[in-house]
């Protein structure tokens, strides 16, 4: 009779292994002893103890040549938030990830940890230290939030220590570091505009950011942590810095690193809120004649105009998450990678 092998609790695989987290996640896990295997629509570098498997993660079969022998699966893959394509969020992030706990059942694999969004729980109005019980959000503020509510939703429901499977999502906000291709190049170029001078609101709005050692820090505990008899199986974990930060003093700290003047003045959360919906209506409606994509869409006037941290105590308890690095240390760690981001360069 043919033995089935169990697989090797050192192989793992990263599916969007090629984003910016997934690489920082890599790098850790092999620097930790576990050779990696990464999935991912594009393969954007190579790396020693890593094989890469190119394909898209709605492909069963391409899922499952990349999860043979694997016992430990990371699923951080998804489109890129600010895409308003919202066939491409339910078909990548919500029947996407049916197809990843599928492949993962039938490939044998025993644990999946999905990085899901504190996001799934803000709806444009002030979260302070919020906890994992908020509710889902009721009215999610764009395409990407409402698929990520599902995804955490079918990873979470798909947890069964009977059959062996186990299940846990990490919920990071507001992720930044070395190769973020997001938060830091935005806020530069929409600078270089000329149109980083201005503070929506009082300014007084407190924020989340994590410094991406950190959120890969909290992955890897969740992985280590989950075992049939723990209390983290099928929950979800808010991973943050735990230093919640006036955002508007963040956005100063970095561009100011970088050699650009901060934002000075101020206006009123509302006008602002209520031209950027002005604007978002208006490239809806214009689309078929003209494109055009407004800076200041009502989702990043919602991000920093309101209050959104979040409580990381439920991680410090179950899983003994305790951030690595410090804000003025990512700050500073990251300013210092982006030298062409730099003024005048
Ligand atoms: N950045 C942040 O502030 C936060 C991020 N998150 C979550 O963290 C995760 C990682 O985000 P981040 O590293 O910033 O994002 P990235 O876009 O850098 O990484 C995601 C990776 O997934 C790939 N991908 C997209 N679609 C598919 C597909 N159909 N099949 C296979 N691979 C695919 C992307 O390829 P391509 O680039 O070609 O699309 C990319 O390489 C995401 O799940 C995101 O929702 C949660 C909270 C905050
Ligand atoms: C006002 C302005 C132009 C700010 C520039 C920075 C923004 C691009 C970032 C500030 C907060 C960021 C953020 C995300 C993306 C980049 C920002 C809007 C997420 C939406 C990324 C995906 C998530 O899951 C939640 C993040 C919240 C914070």
């Amino acid at each position: 009779m043919a033995t089935r092998v169990r697989p090797s609790s050192k192989r793992c695989a990263v599916i969007g292994g090629s984003g910016f987290l997934g690489r920082h996640l890599v790098e850790k896990l092999l620097d930790r002893g576990y050779s990696v295997s990464v999935f991912d629509i594009r393969q954007s570098y190579e790396l020693p103890g890593v094989t890469f498997h190119q394909g898209d993660l709605c492909n069963k079969q391409a899922l499952l040549l990349a999860l043979k022998d694997v016992s430990l699966v990371f699923h951080c893959a998804s489109p890129a938030p600010a895409s308003d394509d919202r066939a491409l969020f339910e078909r990548v992030n919500i029947q996407g990830t049916q197809t990843v706990i599928q492949a993962c059942i039938e490939a044998g694999v025993q644990k999946l940890v999905l990085t899901s969004s504190a996001s799934v729980v803000f709806e444009g109005a002030d979260i302070k230290n919020g906890r994992e019980d908020l509710p889902y959000a009721k009215n999610p503020i764009d395409y990407y939030t409402e698929t990520k509510i599902e995804q955490e939703k079918l990873v979470l429901k798909a947890c069964d220590k009977q059959k062996g499977f186990l299940t846990v999502a990490i919920r990071p906000h507001g992720i930044f570091g070395p190769r973020d291709p997001q938060l830091v190049p935005i806020l530069v170029d929409t600078a270089r505009r000329g149109k980083m001078k201005f503070i929506i609101g009082d300014g007084t709005n407190l924020v989340d950011f994590t410094f991406v050692e950190n959120v890969v820090h909290g992955h890897v505990l969740a992985a280590e942590h989950l075992k049939p008899d723990s209390p983290i199986c099928g929950k979800p974990y808010h991973i943050t810095n735990d230093e919640p930060v006036r955002f508007w003093d963040f956005m100063s700290d970095v561009l100011v690193g970088l050699g650009y003047a901060a934002p000075r003045y101020h206006l009123p959360y509302t006008l602002v809120y209520g031209l950027a919906l002005l604007l978002w209506l208006l490239s809806l409606i214009l689309r078929p004649l003209i494109s055009f994509k407004p800076t200041f869409t009502p989702m990043r006037v919602a991000l920093a105009g309101t209050h959104h941290y979040y409580s990381c105590k439920r991680a410090k308890e179950d899983l003994g998450y305790k951030p690595v690095v410090s804000l003025k240390e990512g700050i500073a760690r990251t300013v210092q990678s982006y030298p062409h981001l730099r003024h005048g360069a």
